[in-house]
């Protein structure tokens, strides 16, 4: 990968993949044909697809464009075999509320990486709801049986910043008798909200806190899902990070829950501006042009983490080439993603010649540094691979990045986009 001159040109960046995921999820339990554009053909989203057709529910899809074909909650059937949710965490944990009220048995597992991520930040407030779960150290992770069974609303506070565990507990709650009420420690992607009431249920949200009946009936809708901030991260950070580069990103999820990495880079002092918005209908969106520009460190913690928890791994590139110090904490949450994002990131990025020391919920970065060369690896985390492939962009000499193939799970065409603003 040689070190790049100025990026130039337009990206439409891939559908979102939590919404993506929702899309499915949402579908297949309402009743009637949805029919979703830009959708995120990514192997996570892909293994929600192939378990809702586990589960009895006909599914068509053909490149971006996704058809599902819903019988309401209680279409669903049993599936005799296991559930395989691949390496996605949202996959398992939404999939636990769902199936957690259904009148059958499911098994869940998932590749090396889910294996590790524990599942007992959703099977704690599912039981408390009435459900049967159970798995390996007491549910706490794969493989996971869920004995569907008839669930009771309950009162639940978060005790981590968690959409999927949220979700989880909103998608037993469709179906629990009585209400079910959260409060959440910060605010959260709140997708699976927005999703509820465009397909046409009842939510109430105030604040931190949420409220949703059981027994509500979900209907078919049509909808467009908003283009990833999480993939358009990586070029965010690529146009601020090489010197001449202008880059303009269409269609990008503009949701607040999700903008933590505009922030930042405001802080840092990136040149980015933001061209169009849609109304915020069912979720914002609009264009991103982003000019390369020299960045200061910043200090990230508290309520803005949730808000870009996944943009964790390319903000610390983006500090090693910063003046002065990052501090990133109140982060450990990223302890628990595909991979150790805290050490993961930074034993990468020391084989490139960064200067990171680790903390229990975080980072501290040194810049600006400039990077050398080396034989790094993705690990099989996704967004490490995107992070270290922008990395080679700024590198004295080529680098030699080993384990690409992750990258699939979020943005299967990640490279044809790098490749077209070369
Ligand atoms: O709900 C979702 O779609 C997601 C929530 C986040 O996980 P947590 O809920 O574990 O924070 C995020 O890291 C993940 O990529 C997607
Ligand atoms: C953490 C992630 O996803 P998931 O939890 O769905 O595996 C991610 O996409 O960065």
């Amino acid at each position: 990968m040689p070190a790049a001159k100025g990026l130039l040109g337009e990206i439409s960046v891939p559908g979102d993949k939590s919404i993506s995921h929702r899309a499915v999820m949402f579908g297949a339990i309402a009743n009637g044909t949805t029919s979703v554009r830009n959708f995120l053909p990514g192997n996570d989203c892909l293994s929600t697809v192939s378990c809702f057709r586990n589960l009895g529910v006909n599914i068509e899809t053909s490149g971006t464009e996704i058809k599902i074909h819903g019988n309401g909650i209680e279409g669903l059937k049993e599936h005799t075999g296991i559930l395989d949710v691949g390496n996605s965490g949202t996959t398992i944990r939404l999939m636990m509320g769902l199936l957690a009220g259904t009148p059958f048995v499911s098994r869940l597992i998932g590749d090396e990486s889910i294996a590790k991520r524990p599942m007992n930040r959703v099977a704690a407030p599912l039981r408390e709801m009435g459900a049967l779960i159970d798995g390996r150290e007491n549910g706490k992770f794969i493989p996971i049986t869920i004995t569907g069974t008839r669930l009771k609303g309950i009162s639940y506070s978060l005790p981590v910043a968690s959409a999927q565990v949220k979700s989880a507990i909103l998608l037993a709650g469709l179906q629990a008798d009585g209400e079910t009420t959260i409060s959440e420690i910060a605010p959260t992607r709140d997708h699976t909200e927005r999703m509820i009431r465009l397909f046409g249920g009842k939510i109430e949200t105030s604040g931190k806190s949420i409220a949703i009946q059981g027994g509500q009936k979900l209907y078919w809708t049509d909808f467009e899902v908003p283009g990833d901030i999480s993939s358009a991260a990586f070029f965010l950070a690529a146009g601020s990070l090489v010197p001449g580069s202008e880059i303009l990103l269409k269609n990008v999820g503009l949701n607040w829950t999700r903008t933590g990495i505009l922030d930042v880079l405001e802080k840092m002092g990136a040149d980015f501006s933001i061209i169009r918005t849609s109304g915020d209908v069912f979720e914002p969106s609009g264009d991103i042009l982003v000019k390369y520009s020299r960045l200061k460190g910043t200090t990230i913690g508290g309520d803005l983490v949730p808000r870009l928890i996944d943009e964790l791994p390319i903000i610390a590139l983006l500090a090693t080439q910063a003046e002065g110090e990052t501090i990133i904490r109140d982060a450990a949450e990223l302890r628990v993603k595909e991979t150790d994002r805290i050490e993961t990131v930074a034993d990468e990025l020391r084989k490139l010649g960064a200067k990171i020391e680790t903390t229990p919920d975080g980072m501290v970065i040194s810049g600006e540094t400039q990077l050398g060369s080396g034989t790094v690896t993705s690990h099989g985390d996704h967004r490490i691979g995107m992070m270290l492939a922008v990395a080679g962009l700024i590198c004295q000499k080529e680098i030699e990045l080993h384990d690409i193939e992750a990258i699939d799970v979020s943005y299967p065409d990640f490279f044809t986009h790098l490749g077209s603003i070369k």
